[in-house]
């Protein structure tokens, strides 16, 4: 289980929405003429996917709803046969419009409404600010689920659209969820996003959309130059600890992902592949000037030894990607004034230890992380955020499933310090294409696997990512 959504895509907040609409407007549009444009877009792709069958669209008091009646009228007057069914009559003034041009009936929605093969739900869009009545989310869930087919105009109705809440309430899952103008948090963000498998976009007449919080895309990273040597390619040294078996997956991985030369500091005994260089720890191990990102963190331990191989990477000039162990031995003042590249990447679990527990989206605190830690951070999961304490965000779709399996946030920091030894990109760059990479592994593996098989797979997510 995956999602897709459109790459490099502005993502906005509700209210960056509203002053978007509002420019929009100030420029000449107005709220009816996209209302119009969305509508439109809407009865687009449900015409095209119908194929003839019976709509039933759901139509809220707001604009959502709005839109919902635009569509209606947009379907019907291409021959679809469309029933429309509202809770109450519009608020807004371009909704009432939107209402009294479809013209036709107009059933109550209730417990009785009667599905149809084709659901579209244009109930709340980014105006909902609470939770929606539990008889509604009722029908709401009966009527998807006995559809063949399934819609949702701009959001799945019943999320909050910055945080990605339902407000405790289960959504059903949609086939298709269109984005109006752009995509919002709640596209992408749990548990929210998980109702909508697949996004598409629908131009709405906004103009140009731009902000700091985007989509990932791909990277396209090429294969090595014809003048490439294995230092060129970039030299990764991960530092081992006591469980020899998490570095040897990141020293694996950064391989598989394309770096020239692997080192592993570690006192396990020597293991294929060969091609890793095992050396032990020692004092000034991390002095080659050919050192191009270290790793440390992964089967690290947390006692003094540990410690003191921490402090030592710290103290290095090297770009670092600091996981698992670390991140629980880090303080963040030790980052401050170090001009090298940072990337943690913390599970949900050790943000809250490194971070605390903290307030808004996931997107607002990997950001306020990145600010103190003066980093850049991956918060994972299955809604990996990255940010950087410049602003940018780097919001990846919902991952392949399969990756909730021991060793996996292993190979990401691999294949991360990969990318930032490689040095052509900057460190969001680097955790960006990092993630790219092992997602787009899981994908095409897509089955129950070990970590040590996604971490060969990314040699094959490479191939992909010109
Ligand atoms: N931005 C743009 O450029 C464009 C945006 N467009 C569209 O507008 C949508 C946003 O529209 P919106 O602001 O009217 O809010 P919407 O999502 O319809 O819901 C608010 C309504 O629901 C009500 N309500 C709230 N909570 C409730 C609850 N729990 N249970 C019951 N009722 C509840 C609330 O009532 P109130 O809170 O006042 O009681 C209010 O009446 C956006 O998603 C997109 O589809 C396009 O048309 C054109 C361009
Ligand atoms: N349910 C899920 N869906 C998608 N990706 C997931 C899911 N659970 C975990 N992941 C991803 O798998 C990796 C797990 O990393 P982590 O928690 O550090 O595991 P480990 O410490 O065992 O290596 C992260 O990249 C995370 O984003
Ligand atoms: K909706």
């Amino acid at each position: 289980m995956f999602q897709t959504v459109p790459e490099g895509a502005p993502v906005l907040t509700a209210e960056a929405m509203r002053a978007a609409e509002e420019r929009a407007i100030a420029e000449g549009s107005s709220v009816a003429e996209l209302m119009e444009h969305a509508g439109t877009g809407v009865a687009d792709w449900v015409h095209r996917l119908a194929a003839g069958s019976e709509v039933l669209i759901l139509c809220g008091p707001g604009n959502n709803g709005g839109d919902g009646y635009v569509a209606a009228r947009a379907l019907a007057h291409r021959g679809v046969p469309v029933r429309v069914a509202a809770l109450g009559e519009p608020k807004t003034e371009a909704a009432a419009q939107a209402r009294a041009a479809w013209g036709e009936p107009v059933e109550s929605l209730s417990g009785e409404t009667e599905a149809a093969p084709v659901l579209v739900d244009a109930l709340f869009g980014t105006g909902l600010t609470r939770a929606i009545d539990a008889t509604l989310a009722e029908t709401m869930r009966r009527l998807v689920a006995a559809a063949r087919l399934s819609f949702a105009v701009d959001l799945p109705s019943g999320v909050d659209a910055d945080a990605g809440n339902t407000f405790g309430c289960d959504l059903p899952g949609y086939d298709l969820t269109l984005a109006l103008g752009a995509l919002k948090p709640a596209h992408l963000l749990l548990p929210a996003g998980a109702s909508s498998r697949t996004v598409r976009l629908v131009e709405i007449g906004l103009g140009e959309i731009d902000g700091p919080v985007r989509t990932l895309e791909r990277p396209g990273i090429a294969a090595p130059r014809r003048d490439a040597h294995k230092y060129s390619r970039g030299m990764v040294v991960v530092i081992s600890g006591p469980m020899h078996g998490a570095s040897e997956l990141a020293a694996r991985a950064a391989y598989r992902a394309g770096a020239g030369y692997v080192l592993l500091l570690t006192g396990g005994l020597p293991n294929p592949p060969h091609a890793i260089v095992r050396q032990r720890w020692s004092e000034g191990a991390l002095d080659d000037e050919r050192i191009g990102a270290v790793v440390t963190g992964p089967g690290l331990g947390r006692d003094d030894r540990a410690r003191e191989k921490l402090d030592a990477a710290l103290a290095s000039d090297r770009a670092l990607v600091i996981d698992g162990d670390a991140l629980h031995l880090l303080d963040l003042d030790m980052l401050k004034d170090r001009a090298a590249p940072v990337v943690l990447t913390p599970h949900a679990g050790e943000f809250d230890a490194l971070f605390g527990a903290g307030q808004g989206s996931k997107i607002d605190r990997a950001l306020d992380g990145a600010r103190r830690a003066n980093a850049v951070v991956v918060f994972k999961g299955a809604d990996t955020v990255m940010a950087a304490p410049d602003g940018r965000v780097t919001v990846a779709p919902m991952g392949n499933s399969w990756l909730s399996v021991a060793g996996t946030g292993d190979v990401l920091a691999g294949a991360i310090a990969a990318m930032l030894a490689q040095s052509s990109v900057d460190a969001l760059g680097a955790a960006s294409a990092g993630v790219w990479l092992h997602g787009t592994a899981a994908r095409m593996l897509d089955r129950c696997f070990l970590a040590d098989e996604l971490a060969d797979a990314l040699a094959l997510a490479y191939e992909r990512a010109r």
